[in-house]
């Protein structure tokens, strides 16, 4: 089985904070899929976005070396389980799969994702959640979820509470098949706190939040904050945490 592969590395994971489902600060190795049908106007893969683009995937020959080998896309399931097991540094927490947006590849998503089971490893995934019915496919392989929660400010489509909702129902049925799931809301100075309310009530009761400023960050902390309270407000307040992308901060991948 073949899919379009945008890189294969092995670090540690920089996002989730301290919420439940969260693997931050957890050593993975990454898959990150090309391809996304969205376009978040911060998006920092967007040299991935358009799958034909993406001729050939990277590999890391050594975690932290910066060295990197090529194969030509479409990669085959297999390709990827062999480059995933010579990253094996021993430690590792999950395999992360990410994007691009992984749920576009449904079929070879599964069969990894099978795969990598029966090795051993934990699956996590990272997805915009717009694809329910894609979700409900790969359920039951799902570990852990990280599953955003697209701002009205991230421009990603033209149908956003249409994505709002379908994200919602996508968290429910990880919920219910059992994976650890939570959301994660990128901010920008533009979010208006009436949407932050808007998602808080969706999640109530169903999973945690983690509001996760938009790199580079402009947005203020009272501003930050009164997100942070007004969410926790709703939700309880033992169900919301911050979440920054740490890994930038160490220039690692
Ligand atoms: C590149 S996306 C791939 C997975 C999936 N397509 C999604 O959006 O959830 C991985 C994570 O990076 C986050 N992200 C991407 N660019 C960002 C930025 N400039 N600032 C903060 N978070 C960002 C996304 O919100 C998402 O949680
Ligand atoms: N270290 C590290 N942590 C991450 N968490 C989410 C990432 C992503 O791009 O999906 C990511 C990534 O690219 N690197
Ligand atoms: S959904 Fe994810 S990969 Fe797609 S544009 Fe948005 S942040 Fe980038
Ligand atoms: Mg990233």
């Amino acid at each position: 089985m073949k899919l379009i592969m945008a890189e294969v590395f092995n670090s540690w994971q920089g996002e989730g904070g301290s919420v439940p489902g969260s693997a931050f600060g957890r050593r993975q190795i990454f898959v990150r899929f090309a391809g996304c049908d969205l376009h978040c106007q911060w998006c920092d893969s967007k040299e991935y976005i358009d799958a034909s683009r993406v001729l050939q995937w990277r590999y890391e020959i050594e975690p932290f070396t910066g060295k990197f080998e090529y194969k030509p896309n479409p990669a085959s399931v297999e390709d990827v389980v062999d480059v995933v097991l010579r990253l094996d540094t021993g430690d590792i927490h999950s395999i992360s799969y990410t994007g691009g947006e992984p749920t576009l590849q449904i079929k070879p998503l599964k069969a990894l994702m099978g795969r990598v089971k029966w090795l051993g490893f934990d699956n996590f995934l990272e997805t915009h959640g717009g694809f329910p019915e894609m979700i409900k496919e790969i359920a039951d392989l799902v570990d852990y979820a990280s599953v955003d929660i697209k701002d009205e400010t991230a421009r990603a489509t033209d149908d956003w509470k249409g994505l709002v909702l379908r994200e919602v129902e996508s968290i429910r049925i990880l919920k219910e098949a059992g994976a650890k799931t939570y959301a994660k809301l990128v901010v920008t100075s533009e979010t208006k706190v009436e949407n932050v309310r808007w998602y808080a009530e969706l999640l109530k009761g169903l999973a945690p939040l983690v509001i996760q400023p938009r790199e580079p960050i402009d947005i203020s902390q009272a501003r930050l904050m009164e997100f942070y309270r007004e969410a926790a407000r709703i939700m309880g307040r033992k169900n919301v945490g911050l979440s920054f992308q740490v890994h930038k901060y160490f220039n690692v991948l």
